[in-house]
């Protein structure tokens, strides 16, 4: 029996890790569970799985959720609660499913209690990847992606001989805006921005995923798994998100895996690493689907792409930075204050405006995330 926590159970991943847990009782064990906001699914999860630990955002919403749960689970709040969801059960694996940079500390606590982790929470590795590498390194504990495109790159690289690879392609849906020009963006509305052709999640990475900037975060985050240089990841778009990503091989052979687009296939490999078990999710049919469609990537259309590969070839702080950006554009984008193209515009004038510090340590990671958001913030158009 796997012992698990989660960080971010009632968002979109978390929830979908729970589905899994859900159809195979037997298999695992919830140690501890955390949320933000949401108490009402938080307390329905505590009372279903019955976590040793639960955690919520605020002492308001902890006192709430304690009248709710029974007595054998502790309720804990904010950060710190966060960091004891991460790091004070016995879980063996930690499930990443915070969204944002505000999934660093937990993560770091994780690692360095020794636990394996399931990494969804990607802006983690952008922010500060060569920090969670050496932790992870240090401890000798596992990483094993929930991503799409990482799992797929996981599974492809299994039993390979990492010397021989030369190049990994990441594929990209295109998200919700693929059929428009950039002319057509103009005055686009959050309801049409959060339509995401194929994947239901979460908003924020909805709005990543129209702008390109998911793609971003998502060569950095490989960079880091995997250890490849920025020239040896590429990006591809595949309307249809079947093919996850693949690799190349010297011999110019290639593999590559293959699904429906559903996200409990990568959260159920994490879990159950390296065993394979039935998932409740549906079969690939490749005849019923018949054709599969690949463009070349258009950086011109998606500046935010070429700012992330700009950012992660400079390394240092500028990865937090359009990072931590990005996600104050988002948030703003999603409150209606500003406009879908001026994510873009946010992103670019904190990389413009920002020194980088090559090597950072963790508190000035801390400050220069803190220093962009205020930047983002600030912006007025
Ligand atoms: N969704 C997907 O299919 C995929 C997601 N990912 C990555 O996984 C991560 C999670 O994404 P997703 O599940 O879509 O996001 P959601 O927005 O659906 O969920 C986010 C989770 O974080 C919690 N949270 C947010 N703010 C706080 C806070 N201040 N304190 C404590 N908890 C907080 C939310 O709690 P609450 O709702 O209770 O406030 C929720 O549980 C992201 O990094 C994303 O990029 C990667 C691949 C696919
Ligand atoms: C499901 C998943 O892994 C997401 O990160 C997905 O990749 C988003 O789709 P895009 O390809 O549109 O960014
Ligand atoms: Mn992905």
């Amino acid at each position: 029996m796997k012992r698990i926590a989660i960080l971010g159970s009632t968002g979109s991943i978390g929830t979908q890790t729970l589905d899994i847990v859900q159809h195979a009782p037997e298999k695992f064990q919830v140690e501890a569970l955390s949320g933000g906001y949401n108490t009402k699914l938080l307390i329905e999860q505590a009372n279903q799985f019955k976590p040793k630990l639960v955690s919520v955002a605020t002492k308001e919403l902890a006192d709430e959720v304690l009248m709710n749960v029974s007595a054998g689970t502790k309720v804990v709040y904010g950060e710190e609660g966060l960091i004891e969801v991460a790091a004070a059960t016995d879980a063996d694996l930690v499930v990443t499913a915070l969204v944002g940079s505000q999934g660093l500390r937990p993560t770091l606590a994780a690692i360095d209690a020794g636990k394996h982790i399931g990494l969804a929470n990607k802006e983690t590795l952008v922010s500060a990847g060569h920090i969670v590498t050496e932790a992870v390194r240090k401890k000798g504990i596992a990483v094993l992606p929930i991503d799409s495109e990482h799992s797929a790159i996981y599974q492809c690289l299994n039993g390979e001989n990492r010397s021989q690879v030369s190049k990994i392609t990441i594929t990209a849906s295109g998200g919700s805006f693929r059929e428009r020009t950039r002319a057509e963006l103009e005055g686009v509305t959050v309801e049409q921005a959060l339509q995401h052709p194929n994947w239901s999640m979460g908003a924020k990475i909805t709005i990543d995923s129209a702008t390109m900037v998911n793609k971003g975060l998502e060569v950095i985050e490989a960079h880091w798994l995997f250890d490849l240089s920025y020239d040896q990841i590429d990006v591809l778009i595949h309307p249809e998100s079947v093919i996850h990503s693949y690799v190349e091989f010297v011999d110019n052979s290639i593999i590559a895996q293959l699904g429906n687009p559903d996200m409990r296939v990568p959260i159920q490999y994490a879990l159950t690493y390296p065993d394979r078990y039935t998932t409740p999710t549906k079969r690939l049919d490749l005849a019923a689907i018949g054709k599969l469609h690949f463009r070349e990537m258009d950086y011109t259309r998606y500046p935010c792409l070429r700012m992330a590969y700009e950012s992660g070839r400079q390394g240092g702080t500028t990865p937090t930075v359009f990072n931590a950006a990005n996600e104050m554009a988002v948030a703003r984008f999603l409150k209606g204050e500003i406009t879908f193209l001026q994510i873009e515009q946010v992103i670019e004038a904190a990389l413009q405006k920002h020194e980088s510090y090559s090597n950072p340590e963790l508190d000035l990671i801390h400050e220069q995330d803190q220093w962009a958001r205020s930047f983002a913030e600030s912006i007025q158009f």
